[in-house]
């Protein structure tokens, strides 16, 4: 919906309130590409818990308090429940039965949420298959061995427990990842460069890189799904293929209503893609909150030694770890995954409260000040696991076995839409997260003393040193800049300049000054805020101390290991495309 000034209000309503921005690009160069969620949480103190601003033209809608988040998206969700388009994908999102979370509300949409509900309460009922626990021997064992690729083990563990449910192995977890990178570019707003210029994606391929980059990246998706599918598939004449999605996709084909089996091959492969993307950004989160505050650490060390002794966590630990769940909740609150929520899309006009909120507006619930409600969160910005374990915060909840729990918490959105893997995402993190704080110390390195101030802002960005990691190296979702030759997480300076360059910029040069100063002052600098700058945000690799707690620990882990290993339980990963993984060919990463 184009935004007009002249919107014609109905009578005895208001308009929202929001910043004025410019002519033609609305508020577009007043919004950081960096941490953007940060300025639409400032814009709601300075506006109001519900506000409007002009992104080029469009319509958004930024609600920053989860009872008007419920009030709108949840309650009326008959006319709140859409996706709005996203002009970088080739295929039109809303239709094209591709990306179940970006679909319209349409009939595909419905026949694809039946079919998710119905993987989701097998793998739950199936304990996941106990993939979770399998592959996080084989994730500490890597972390031992290389703890400065940390990162690079976390996804690793994720991708591969994802890989497992979806297609029955882990072969293909780092094509997974690749595969979730690289769709992650193309839906984020500040990722494809046509989601930035439309008009763009109506010029010819040869014009425009980025065009002829998403026509590689959509060909290479669709035929890695189809790859899998067809693996399970003979897997299965063969009688030897293990519980996946795709194996209850196939067993009843027919059940599903899909007009061609290449939807399944992508409703299982859009959740193999959702799962790889999302989940290793709290456990990325659990390292940066330990070495912040350290005191925690020794605590959920205790709850851990005292219920699990000396074995690893296992699912059914879950009603006796409330502080690792608590932990794991604070994670999720303390830096959200989807910091700027996943928008919905309004499909008629409504009002809330005397405003009037027009038809086609983009409706995002703004997790990052959702989670920072002072009055459900005191003290937000501290990392504080405590305010699910004392009965003196309103977070307080009982029975303790039970709660907390991160099902149903904002972060994973509002309505009829809310996210289908709740319960994976649940079940990764206890295993994953616990195993981790089972084995190791993380400590921050010694000698760097930054000090948090509240709010957490100002410290050194140069103390957090930044791992480098090389192009073609295995797969990492949070360096995705440097793999598919998008620029890299911009400098400082860069992010400064990079607001005097937009396109249709009128402002004279005093203002550019002004703007470049006050810039400056907006320029995050909080290592614990280093984070990627796409759709799910991932801190950015640091350097931190990761130790074992003690030698007989390690032992044991290793032993855990080698027993699944001498069992055949971890293959090799399998590469798709040939050399350098097919850069030079049609079918392949892709790299702009
Ligand atoms: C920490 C992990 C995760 C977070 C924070 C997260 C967050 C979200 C959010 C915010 C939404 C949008 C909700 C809305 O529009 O109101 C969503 C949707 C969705 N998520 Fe997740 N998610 C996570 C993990 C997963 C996993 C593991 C899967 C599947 C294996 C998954 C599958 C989906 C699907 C299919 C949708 C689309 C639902 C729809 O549009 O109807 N998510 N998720």
């Amino acid at each position: 919906k184009r935004f007009t000034s002249r919107e014609k209000i109905p009578k005895g309503l208001k308009p929202l309130p929001g910043p004025k921005g410019y002519p033609i690009v609305g508020s577009v160069p007043d919004v950081p590409e960096k941490n953007s969620f940060i300025k639409f949480a400032d814009w709601g103190k300075e506006y109001g818990p519900i506000y409007n601003v002009n992104l080029a033209g469009h319509n958004h809608v930024w609600i920053s308090s989860d009872q008007i988040s419920k009030d709108l998206l949840a309650k009326k969700g008959a006319i709140y429940s859409d996706r709005p388009h996203i002009p970088a994908l080739l295929s039109d999102n809303r239709t094209s039965s591709q990306y179940l979370p970006l679909l319209s509300k349409n009939e595909g949409w419905t026949r694809q949420r039946k079919f998710a509900n119905t993987i989701m309460k097998e793998s739950e009922r199936a304990l996941f298959h106990r993939y979770p626990e399998l592959e996080a021997k084989r994730m500490l064992v890597e972390l031992m061995d290389d703890p400065a690729r940390y990162n690079h083990a976390l996804e690793s563990f994720i991708s591969r427990v994802t890989c497992r449910l979806a297609w029955g192995h882990s072969n293909a977890s780092d094509e997974l990842k690749q595969r979730a990178r690289e769709l992650l570019i193309g839906v984020s707003p500040t990722g494809a460069l046509g989601n930035k210029l439309p008009f763009l994606m109506s010029l010819p391929d040869w014009l425009v890189p980025a065009k002829a980059w998403e026509r590689r990246r959509a060909a290479t998706e669709r035929k890695f799904f189809e790859v899998m599918q067809g693996q399970v598939e003979s897997d299965m004449q063969e009688k030897k293929a293990p519980q996946s999605w795709m194996r209850t996709f196939l067993e009843n084909r027919t059940k599903w209503g899909c007009s061609y089996d290449l939807e399944g091959a992508y409703m299982v492969g859009m959740h193999g893609i959702a799962g790889a993307l999302t989940i290793a950004a709290p456990m990325q989160t659990f390292c940066l909150a330990m070495c912040f505050y350290p005191q925690y650490l020794p605590m959920l060390q205790e709850e851990l030694d005292r219920v699990c002794g000396d074995r690893l966590p296992r699912a059914e630990d879950r009603p006796n770890l409330p502080f690792l769940r608590s932990v794991i909740r604070e994670c999720l609150r303390w830096r959200p995954p989807v910091p700027t929520g996943i928008p919905h899309y309004l499909t008629q006009d409504d009002e809330y409260n005397g405003y009037h909120i027009p038809k086609g507006s983009v409706m995002h619930p703004l997790e990052w000040a959702i989670a920072r409600d002072p009055q459900m969160y005191p003290d937000p910005e501290a990392f504080n696991p405590l305010r699910y374990m004392d009965s003196s915060y309103p977070t307080y909840q009982e029975p303790l076995t039970e709660y907390p729990t991160i099902i149903n918490i904002s972060q994973f959105g509002y309505g009829r839409r809310v996210c289908q893997g709740q319960t994976v995402a649940d079940e990764d993190l206890l295993i994953g997260i616990g195993s981790i704080a089972w084995l190791f110390n993380i400590k921050r390195l010694s000698g760097d003393n930054t000090e948090l101030t509240e709010p957490a802002v100002v410290a050194d960005p140069e103390k957090v040193e930044r791992m480098s990691i090389g192009i073609n190296e295995k797969a990492s979702i949070s360096c995705e800049e440097l793999n598919t030759g998008i620029e890299p997480t911009p400098t400082k300076e860069e992010v400064i300049l990079s607001k005097f360059s937009y396109p249709g910029s009128s402002a004279t040069m005093s203002e550019k000054a002004n703007k470049k100063e006050e810039l400056k002052k907006t320029v995050i600098i909080d290592p614990t805020l280093d984070f990627t700058t796409l759709l799910i945000a991932k801190p950015l690799p640091f350097k931190f101390d990761l130790t074992v707690r003690d030698g007989v620990r390690a032992a044991k882990a290793r032993k855990f290991f080698q027993e699944s290993e001498d069992n055949g339980d971890y293959k090799e990963p399998r590469e798709f495309w040939g050399e350098n993984q097919g850069r030079d060919k049609k079918l392949g990463w892709g790299k702009v």
